[in-house]
């Protein structure tokens, strides 16, 4: 895919009106919208470049991890979170391609909640944002399209496929009767008139034969044809050129080995990312006053750029139960995780209509390998957990709760000692730096815990695995230590890094960088607080309302 994009013959010194820092979630679909003004000519600069086939595949895309198309981060060790890890931190993947992260994360679609919205500043709430979620989304499920309640919540006008897992396994349908005995009702979509309960996943896919739909295979590919949009891949942006009235006059790119700068006459939109925005914003002197300066940068704006990340943390807990596989249904085998049958659910533990909790229940057929897979590869936890896993997957069949706490009050921050294009941000998560996120966490578990007592699950001799977790080995099992241990050691991301630009901190409401003329940065990072849920179709939401906006400032 996107192979055919045009390549741009970079000229030192070329002129656009925009120039996109970034083909990601983001930044692809900005440049798509903002190409749409023939007139305007609109330069995207990406680091990597076309995808693979692997990509396009839902099933295959785990291949991408830590590979070229990865950049590949890691968290800093905190010795204190997360020690359940390998090597004690977190492997943290952003898509290094066109379409960055949209073309190797797990395709969930979720819009998260109205509530959610309030917390953003003026013009973000969740009657301005809705069109613009609904401008991106191709919905192919007509049973959504065709309910009454569901039909004004979905759009099959926009680029970007959603669609369902085509599967009548009556797995998904025992995981919902679960997810109905913790406290969530079975809904069509989480993505329709009510969020809290429980459904089965929409993806940013095609109807099956699945193809992932991209940003790139969405935005860019249906007009690749488009000679108004210059697409530069393998162009990494080393900084913004700003000049000493505060203004930006366009980028310092390294292309083949060359350092190239490209001008605009209208603006530069910065979408690297949560993690490279900030690091070209404080090559750029737009940061901290302390840390541009030790960097040796002239300072241009001294913004908290980096000083917040936020990040949705996740555990498992992890049920064995009596086989019952059906023989006339072929269950996935190791390697295949992402095509086990999941639904996922958004519970609150009060009375309110915006959720704490996102629960994400998968089955695991006995002796599929898939528990091994899951921990070991996908979840990145140490041997000695995914054998435990292991272990009860190869005698019973599994089911495994994630609890992702959707609001977490602990925040982390993102570093930048050394801005050459080799040296990675350095990434501190600061899980469970508030003490009430693990009171949270304990509730999450408590709300899960209550299956065991129903009929439906207590029914089928279920039980929770023990994992081999050698920090929380001196608790009692069960125990108030033991499950402030394993929430502390267990604890990972959902990769829905964001904030470290926020808007209200480092860019205004209108998505410009404070105190720099014609810089916006529109990505994850803006994010001011996170939405009830993966944050991929937010983010692609925060880019349609930014073209918008744009279009409506010069057109
Ligand atoms: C493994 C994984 C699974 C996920 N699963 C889901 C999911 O199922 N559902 C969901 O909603 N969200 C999911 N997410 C999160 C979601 O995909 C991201 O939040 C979202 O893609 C971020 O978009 P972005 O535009 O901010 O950044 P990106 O999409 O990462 O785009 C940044 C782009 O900028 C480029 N770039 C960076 N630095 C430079 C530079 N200096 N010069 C030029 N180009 C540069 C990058 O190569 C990249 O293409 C997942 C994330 C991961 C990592």
């Amino acid at each position: 895919m996107a192979a055919d994009v045009r390549r741009l013959a970079a000229t030192r010194g070329d002129l656009f009106d925009f120039i996109v820092v970034g083909a990601g979630s983001a930044g692809a679909a900005l440049a798509g919208r903002l190409a749409e003004a023939a007139r305007w000519h609109v330069l995207l600069l990406e680091a990597g470049g076309d995808p693979p086939e692997e990509s396009l595949v839902p099933s295959l895309s785990s291949r991408l991890l830590h590979s070229q198309y990865d950049w590949s981060f890691s968290t800093e060790s905190d010795h204190y979170s997360s020690q359940a890890q390998r090597g004690g931190a977190l492997p943290l993947a952003q898509g290094k391609m066109l379409g960055g992260t949209s073309s190797l994360n797990d395709m969930v679609y979720v819009r998260g909640n109205p509530e959610d919205y309030k917390q953003w500043p003026m013009g973000w709430d969740w009657q301005t944002v809705l069109p613009y979620f609904l401008k991106s989304e191709n919905m192919t499920d007509q049973n959504l399209l065709n309910d009454t309640n569901y039909a004004s919540y979905h759009s099959d006008a926009g680029p970007m496929k959603v669609s369902t897992t085509d599967s009548n396994d009556s797995k998904f349908e025992e995981l919902l009767e679960y997810m109905a005995d913790i406290g969530m009702k079975t809904l069509l979509d989480i993505n329709g008139p009510e969020q809290l309960g429980a459904s089965k996943r929409y993806f940013t896919q095609s109807e099956p034969p699945s193809v992932r739909s991209s940003t790139a295979q969405s935005f860019l590919s249906p007009i690749a044809d488009r000679k108004n949009l210059f697409v530069l891949k393998q162009a990494y942006v080393s900084k913004i050129i700003i000049n000493e009235d505060n203004m930006a006059l366009g980028v310092q790119a390294i292309v083949n080995k060359a350092t190239l700068d490209f001008f605009t006459t209208k603006e530069v939109i910065i979408c690297a990312g949560a993690i490279n925005t900030p690091k070209i914003l404080i090559a750029s002197g737009i940061g901290p006053k302390n840390d541009v300066e030790l960097l040796g940068v002239q300072l241009k704006s001294d913004l908290p750029v980096g000083s917040e990340l936020l990040d949705h943390i996740v555990i498992p807990l992890v049920f064995t139960k009596d086989s019952d596989l059906d023989k006339n249904v072929s269950y996935p085998m190791a390697s295949d995780i992402n095509s086990t049958p999941t639904v996922h659910g958004f519970i609150s533990s009060d009375s309110g209509t915006q959720p704490d909790f996102q629960v994400i229940s998968s089955f695991l057929p006995k002796s599929s390998g898939l528990g091994y897979d899951l921990f070991y590869n996908k979840f990145n936890y140490a041997e000695n957990i995914a054998k435990s896993v292991n272990n009860s997957n190869s005698e019973k069949d599994l089911v495994v709760f994630d609890i992702v706490l959707l609001h977490p009050a602990s925040t982390g921050y993102v570093r930048i000692k050394d801005t050459s294009k080799s040296t990675k941000p350095k990434i501190y998560t600061g899980y469970f730096t508030k003490e009430e996120d693990f009171d949270s966490f304990r509730t999450g578990i408590n709300l899960v815990l209550n299956i065991t007592n129903t009929t439906s699950f207590g029914g089928v001799n279920s039980s929770l695995v023990k994992l081999g977790l050698p920090q929380c080995s001196n608790f009692d099992f069960l125990s108030d230590d033991y499950w402030r241990c394993y929430i502390l050691n267990m604890g990972r991301t959902a990769y829905d890094l964001a904030g470290t630009c926020a808007m209200g901190k480092v860019v205004d409401s209108d998505l410009k960088v404070i105190g720099i003329n014609k810089l916006r940065v529109v990505d994850a990072s803006v994010v001011p607080s996170l939405p009830s849920g993966n944050i991929n179709a937010p983010v692609i939401m925060i880019a349609e309302r930014a073209a918008s906006m744009i279009k409506q400032c010069y057109i």
